[in-house]
Formats: structure tokens, sequence, C-alpha cells
């Protein structure tokens, strides 16, 4: 089969992760490769496509605006980083595209559904059948064992992908019986990153994936998501304080107040893909 063209620069890299992260980690998850991949593999055509993206918050004195005419697009199978200070609107990007709040104004498509159309009802379709959302914190049922975690999402799914693949290319096959906290705090993200993707979303939105995790866990959950976009063909977007998240990127944005500045992304990743910067 074809390398994803948004993947395809970057798996001798993943490859040389791949003994760090683990065999586990490393592993294909072959059943559970599914159309995301053989889209992806086809076509680099745009996946999410923002324009004149506008959002405030308050009125009058304490009116604020936190985007500014924000526009972009991110290819399909693309793993974007959204750099920028805090209170740059970064998660206020990620909560429009996640379709969790309003914009005032423009227009955001994803995998060609427009957000702003959509009524409460549909949006609500729209998070459940075609995204997937990785936060800091975990947020795992604690009674609920890290197999069970996985499938409470899998039941509301149209189109979930089989429950044990998913576990052993997370490398969670062995802890599946463990309850939370009985697992490390990378293992519990693991978990997280699980219960996003079983939904096989053709979106996976991550906000500070990294952010409470120390270096070489936060390193290892990074090469998962590089093997995750890697195998599963979905685009990444993920926000986060942290440069150095942006060398797996394909695509590098910054938000400096609101503003979408011009950013750098992996020389070389740029090169193969001729990226725009
Ligand atoms: N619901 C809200 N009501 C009012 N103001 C808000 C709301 N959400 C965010 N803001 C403000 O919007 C601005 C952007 O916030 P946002 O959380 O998007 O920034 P950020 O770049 O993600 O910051 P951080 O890196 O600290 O998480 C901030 O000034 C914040 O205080």
């Amino acid at each position: 089969m074809g390398k994803n063209p948004a993947t395809a620069t970057n798996t001798a890299n993943l490859d040389s992760h791949a003994t760090e992260a683990g065999p586990a980690a490393a592993s294909t998850p072959r059943a559970a490769s599914t159309s995301h991949a053989a889209d992806a593999a086809s076509s680099p055509a745009p996946y999410l496509q923002v324009r004149d993206l506008c959002k405030h918050y308050g009125e009058g004195e304490a009116r604020a605006t936190v985007l500014h005419d924000v526009t972009t697009t991110v290819s399909k199978g693309e793993i974007c980083v959204l750099l920028g200070p805090s209170g740059s609107g970064k998660s206020t990007f990620l909560n429009l595209v996640g379709g969790l709040e309003a914009a005032d104004s423009g227009s955001i498509n994803v995998g060609g559904t427009e957000l702003t159309s959509l009524t409460s009802k549909q949006l609500g379709e729209y998070r459940r059948d075609k995204l997937g959302f990785v936060f800091q914190f975990y947020n795992l049922v604690p009674d609920l064992t890290i197999r069970e975690n996985i499938e409470v999402t899998a039941h509301l799914s149209a189109n979930p992908l089989p429950i044990d693949d998913l576990l052993h290319s997370l490398g969670l096959y062995e802890h599946r019986a463990k309850f939370p906290r009985q697992v490390s705090g990378g293992q519990q993200q693991r978990c997280a990153i699980g219960r996003a993707l079983v939904k096989n979303p053709g979106l996976l939105l991550c906000d500070e994936p990294t952010g409470a995790l120390d270096y070489q866990t936060s390193k290892e959950i990074l090469e998962l998501m590089e093997n995750v976009n890697r195998d599963y063909g979905c685009t990444v977007v993920i926000v986060t304080h942290n440069d150095a998240i942006r060398h797996m990127a394909h695509r590098v944005l910054r938000l400096r107040d609101g503003k979408l500045a011009e950013g750098t992304a992996n020389v070389e990743r740029m090169a193969a893909r001729d990226l725009t910067w």
C-alpha cells in the first residue's frame, strides 16, 4: 500500500523510535487500519479548512477578541502543531474546531462538514462520529478498567475499531484489567488516546497531551501519536506550549494575541512536503 503522503516523511524517524517506544507501541494495528489511512494514501486533500475565524468573549468594556480572522488549512493525515503563549487563543481555536463553542464569524470545514451551519444536535453527532479529543488530564472513569474506559466510547460509535488490537498498539494489552489508579500517568494518557481513537475519528484534537507528564513519558506519548497518525491516518491537531513538539509536526501554526503568525516546521518534512512555511 502506498504511504500516506502526509506521513511518508516521518516513517524512517518512527521506525527508529519504535524500539524505544517498545514493541507494542511500534506494532501496526493491522486489523484496525481502516479507511482513513487508505483515503489519506491516495490524496493529501484538505481535511480542516478554517476561514476568517473570529471569536470574542465578554461585552462592553470587558469585550476581548480572542481570535482575529484566523485562516488556515490542514491536509488529511497531517500532524499540525499549534504553538503560542498562554492566553493567545489556542484552546479557543481547538474548542471551535471541536464544535464545543460557536464562532462569531468565519467558517470551519472538517472533512466536508461546515460546522457553522450545524444545529446543536448535528454538532453532537459531529463530535461523536468524527472527533477524538485528548486533554492534558486524562479524565478516565476511575472505577472502570483500562479496557472498559475505551469500551464505553466504542459503544457510542457507529464504526468502532477492534478494542484488543487498539490495546496492543497502545502498549496497554497487559494492563487492560487494571484500574486507572493502578497504572502510570503515561499509561493513563495512552488509555485516553485509545478512548479517543476507538471511534476511528477523522480528526484527533489534543490539548496539551503531554502537559502532565515527565520528559521521557512525554517523548513516548509523542512517539505513540506519530505511530497513531501513521497507522490510522487521522489528521491530528496538537495544542501545546512545548516548542519541542514542533519537531513531530508536518505543519506548525503559531498564535499570538489571537492572530496566526508565521511558523516553522521540521525542515526535512517541509522540504518533502512542499509546505508553505
Ligand atoms: N469562556 C471564556 N470566557 C471569557 N474569556 C475566556 C473564556 N475562555 C477563554 N477566555 C479568554 O480568552 C483568551 C484565550 O484563552 P485560551 O484558553 O484560548 O488561550 P490559550 O492560548 O489556550 O492559553 P493557555 O496556553 O494558557 O491554555 C484568554 O485571555 C482567556 O482568558
